[in-house]
């Protein structure tokens, strides 16, 4: 198993993860988690695929019960999934022994839970509070870097203070500089702006995108705030425990020299070339049971099994049937 302890000082000051490892920083391949109580199972993830590269800002977006918050607890070492593989920052966390994952929830990931008292001890200050994973992974020279991650988050004015003297924003933030103290590779959030309102979820998420592009940390958020994908190239979505589209944001310069912001949405599709249409298109092509394939030169297309009525309006033909036979 490879681990990620080192740290470097970035053009900021700040420490930044050393990566002793090459590919990307999540990696799940054909995740499972199958929950078993009195005899009733559920399959909370049932083959999910995702990978992330190094220093990638995704949003986890899904319905309730869709199966985020079992994915990041998988990521977090918390939980073991039931099959499939899974690595964070080069760390097989199916193979893990105890030793292992505690050194790992030290050193390698980092996160911040939805709930502003989980994350900070209420009796120590902001400080104290940034300072604890560093003292207990016994690493030196604390002092600055808890000013410069405080400063990175926008709350070195509220180093002396207890969680109880600071806003919910506030305290969100400095969980952050406290998730990120140890340089973890990897940052995952749960629905860290749940109990804010919309003005302190804007500075938040503002505050941890930049503090994790500043020190190169790789940040996974599960969201239900809309305005999360404003802050995060990219989102990727989770149906029925199975990540099913993927929308990614670019600036790209037009024709007339504006730079714009262009999103583009994508279906997943696995190994086994399976892909899950959105369920808009579903129910309004009223596409159900089985459909029709055409590849075209660059692209393939998808008919309802009904087509007699429906020929493409650019003269194409019509695609062939289930035997392969055209029909006359
Ligand atoms: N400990 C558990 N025991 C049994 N079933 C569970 C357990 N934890 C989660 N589940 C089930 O697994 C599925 C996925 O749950 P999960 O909490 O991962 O969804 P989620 O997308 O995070 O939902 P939410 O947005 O409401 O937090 C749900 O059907 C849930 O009821």
């Amino acid at each position: 198993m490879t681990t990620t302890t080192a740290s470097t000082t970035t053009d900021h000051g700040g420490v930044a993860p050393v990566r002793e490892y090459s590919g990307p920083d999540i990696w799940c391949e054909d995740l499972v988690r199958i929950y078993s109580t009195e005899g009733v199972e559920v399959q909370a993830l049932q083959g999910l695929n995702l990978v992330v590269d190094p220093g990638d800002v995704v949003a986890l977006v899904g319905a309730s019960g869709s199966g985020k918050s079992t994915l990041l607890g998988i990521l977090s070492g918390l939980d073991r999934p039931t099959g499939g593989k899974a690595r964070v920052a080069g760390v097989d966390l199916l193979t893990m022994n105890r030793a292992q994952r505690v050194d790992y929830q030290r050193h390698v990931v980092g996160f911040v839970w939805q709930q502003t008292s989980r994350n900070l001890l209420p009796f120590l200050t902001a400080a104290d509070n940034v300072a604890l994973p560093m003292v207990i992974s016994s690493r030196k020279e604390r002092g600055g870097r808890v000013a410069e991650l405080l400063d990175l988050l926008g709350v070195a004015d509220c180093a002396d203070r207890r969680p109880a003297q600071l806003s919910g924003g506030q305290q969100q933030r400095v969980a952050i500089a406290t998730a990120l103290a140890n340089s973890p590779s990897v940052l995952l959030a749960d629905e860290p702006t749940g109990e804010l309102d919309d003005a302190a979820s804007e500075q938040v998420l503002e505050a941890m995108r930049s503090a994790a592009g500043e020190l190169g940390t790789t940040v996974l958020v599960v969201t239900h705030d809309p305005t999360v994908s404003d802050h995060v190239r990219r989102t990727v979505q989770i149906r029925d425990g199975r990540t099913s589209t993927e929308v990614l944001r670019e600036r790209v310069v037009g024709e007339d020299g504006v730079e714009r912001l262009v999103a583009r949405e994508y279906t997943v599709i696995d190994r086994a070339g399976r892909i899950q249409l959105p369920q808009a298109y579903v129910r309004e092509l009223g596409l159900h049971d089985r459909v029709r394939i055409e590849k075209e030169p660059t692209h393939v297309q998808v008919w309802p099994d009904d087509q007699e009525h429906h020929l493409p309006a650019n003269g194409g033909t019509r695609p062939p049937t289930t035997d392969g036979e055209e029909e006359r």
